[in-house]
């Protein structure tokens, strides 16, 4: 029978499985549900073992024949220098490799099996919301992956135990800090993002060199808390790490050592000194082990290859015939036999089928409140638009105040109109950073499997709506009647939902596109290219009757077109515009005013904002045809957002 033992949430039956044979998608996914709904559970222990792993690029091996064994309660370092395949040899065994390229075996408890759901891998940069307090990060991760089952109540107590074993008490209730706002120190803000990643108490947890960037007070820390963790819930932990400290290497159980892809030592980290002292490398005296044995093995700069090669082949072969490597090889080999008669035993009931902890409205629930949080806090996300807007509306009414009914004014208001909308929605770019800081927080909560696409995209949809209709109100009570746009409540009222649509449009483009060029200053290129596009082919740079023939599909699909003349029929519509007065003398033929709409002869004093719109080809405009026709193209760049984010993976 397997150590792993799975409970039955819903039932409170116990349900045994081994994690092996799971060949059909169907197995798959329900250990999945099963092992993240009963991670905090009595879930037993898992050890990890490999054998004969390799992963070649175009023919270059990057991780040659390693072997291993780390066992539950152990805390293994790998350790080697830059290029030597710590990262590889990591995402190889959290399963995070494409499998054409792999070879060799990986044990779960003896057997093989899908890592990926009894283990949770930590990237290297910080996945944790900024303008959110320690406590409340680790509460929404909380809220996100506990099993329903679990009451507020227990949920909170996990939370403080988690603070608590992260030595993060003090700061609990502070900001982690942003660029605005000062935070936690570097190592707590670590601490904090590695508890939210690993308060399901994962089996198997992988850490990509959790102490980089912090000074070696911090790393000590941050390894601790780690180890102290491993040791109380009998977790199996896999970290690279680059130049430990003496006392954070010494905190390890287990060193892995790695030099050009090839594994130099594995085994207990006492016992490495010993080993390579054997092999006449002893470490001298008050010095670092770690820094002794990157030193010794570091054959970087060895400058002929063949040299190089030798010299690591040296260590490869003194470590394949050394009593470390019987040792692990026993290791792996008494795995494999203990469990070899385990089988697949039961089919887990379908009631812990569901991948996700939460239902899809809970986890949109859930998500909406820490979306909402952050797009209160977070003035990179609206604050700073809602400021500019603001000031954008102050210029706008002093460079067109009041600009009346004379006939001069129509291209005023055309300007001032366009302008408004074309700025605005130009602007939305302004939110580029806040979103790609939330969108990499989802990759890694989605990659751990704290929730699905769908409640993200629904949530930041929603969240948006509320902030964006103050930007609009915001900008329109400053603007509108500066500027003296037609009167009437029905027409300030129009004007603003309309621009508040165009709004939505635009920042449903910004997130569309910076979900598909994730880097900032790519993001910020193409959102900035594709708004002058739709500038360009709204219908006001270039009048739609001369827009070319190739280029009227984007006319069509041109949010800002819409809003536009949307906007332009609401004004003008219904005002009487006054000609230039040219003579007071009648008859004879001689023209009195000059017109630039309507009644062209010379006769008519006024004409009508109709007159203008006929001219300008905007007669047929139904305003609420042209709201729908935002919703739409909302509507389809959420759901391209939305696919975007499915067939994204995180990059690993
Ligand atoms: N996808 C890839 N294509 C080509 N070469 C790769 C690829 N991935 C890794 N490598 C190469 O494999 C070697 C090992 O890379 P890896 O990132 O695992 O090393 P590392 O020990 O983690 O290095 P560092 O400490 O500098 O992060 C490097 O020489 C790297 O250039």
């Amino acid at each position: 029978m397997s150590d792993i033992q799975i409970i039955n949430t819903d039932s409170n039956n116990s349900l045994t499985t081994a994690i092996d044979n799971l060949d059909s998608n169907e197995d798959i996914r329900e250990i999945s549900a099963a092992t993240s709904s009963t991670n905090l559970i009595n879930w037993g222990t898992v050890s990890l073992a490999w054998e004969n792993l390799s992963y070649s690029i175009k023919n270059r091996k990057i991780v040659e024949n390693a072997s291993g064994v780390v066992k539950p309660g152990e805390c293994m370092a790998i350790l080697g220098p830059s290029g030597a395949g710590k990262s590889t040899l990591l995402d190889l065994l959290a399963g995070r490799k494409d499998h054409k390229n792999v070879s060799g075996q990986i044990y779960l408890n003896g057997r093989p099996g899908q890592i990926k759901y009894v283990s949770t891998y930590v990237m290297q940069e910080d996945a944790i919301m900024e303008v959110l307090t320690v406590r409340e990060n680790i509460q929404f991760a909380a809220d996100l992956c506990f099993p329903a089952s679990y009451s507020d109540a227990e949920r909170r107590t996990r939370v403080q135990d988690i603070i608590t074993e992260f030595g993060l008490d003090r700061v609990a209730d502070s900001k982690i800090g942003s660029m605005f706002i000062r935070g936690v120190s570097g190592g707590e803000k670590r601490r904090a993002s590695i508890a939210t990643q690993v308060i399901t108490l994962p089996k198997i947890i992988f850490l990509d060199e959790p102490t980089t960037g912090l000074d070696s007070a911090a790393s000590y820390n941050v390894m601790k808390a780690i180890l102290q963790m491993t040791q109380k819930h009998k977790l199996t932990v896999i970290a690279s790490i680059h130049q430990p400290s003496t006392e954070t290497y010494s905190l390890f159980d287990k060193l892995c050592i790695l030099g050009r892809g090839r594994t130099l030592y594995l085994g207990g980290r006492e016992e490495a000194i010993r080993y390579f002292e054997n092999l006449g490398h002893k470490v001298p005296n008050n010095s670092n082990p770690a820094d002794h044995f990157l030193d010794l093995i570091n054959s970087d700069f060895l400058t002929d290859k063949a040299d190089a090669e030798k010299y690591l082949s040296e260590f490869v072969n003194g470590f394949e015939g050394s009593e470390a490597y019987e040792v692990m090889k026993s290791e792996i080999n008494n795995l494999i036999e203990k469990h070899k008669g385990d089988r697949d035993t039961r089919k887990i009931s379908s009631k812990t089928t569901e991948r996700y902890q939460q239902s899809f409205m809970r986890q949109t629930y859930i998500l909406i409140i820490r979306c909402f949080k952050n797009a209160l806090r977070n003035i990179l996300l609206f604050w700073s638009r809602v400021i500019l807007y603001v000031c954008l509306g102050l210029l706008m009414g002093t460079a067109w105040w009041k600009v009346g009914f004379h006939q001069t004014s129509i291209f005023e208001r055309l300007t001032t109109l366009y302008f408004s909308i074309a700025f605005l929605s130009f602007m939305s770019t302004a939110g580029i950073p806040g979103f790609l800081e939330e969108r990499y927080l989802f990759q890694r909560e989605r990659a751990n499997r704290f929730y699905s696409v769908g409640p993200y995209v629904l949530a930041n949809t929603l969240v948006s709506i509320p902030f964006i209709c103050i930007i609009t109100i915001s900008f329109a009570c400053v603007m509108y009647p500066t500027v003296e746009l037609h009167s009437g409540f029905d027409r300030v009222a129009i004007f603003t939902g309309i621009l508040f649509l165009s709004l939505l449009a635009a920042e449903s483009m910004v997130v569309l596109i910076a979900s598909i060029f994730p880097q900032f200053i790519s993001a910020l290129c193409m959102a900035a290219f594709f708004n002058g596009f739709w500038m360009m082919s709204a219908g006001y740079i270039v009048r739609p009757p001369d827009i070319p023939a190739g280029w009227k599909w984007a006319h069509y699909m041109d949010y800002q077109k819409y809003a536009y003349e949307a906007i332009i029929y609401n004004d003008l519509s219904g005002l009487t515009f006054n000609c230039e007065k040219l003579s007071n003398e009648t008859g004879g033929g001689i023209k009195q005013y000059n017109c630039y709409y309507g009644d062209k002869s010379g006769s008519s004093a006024q004409f009508s904002g109709e007159d203008v719109l006929r001219d300008l080809g905007y007669d047929s405009v139904k305003i609420w045809l042209w709201a729908i026709m935002l919703v739409v193209i909302m509507i389809v760049c959420r759901i391209l957002f939305y696919i975007i984010l499915r067939v994204r993976r995180a990059p690993s």
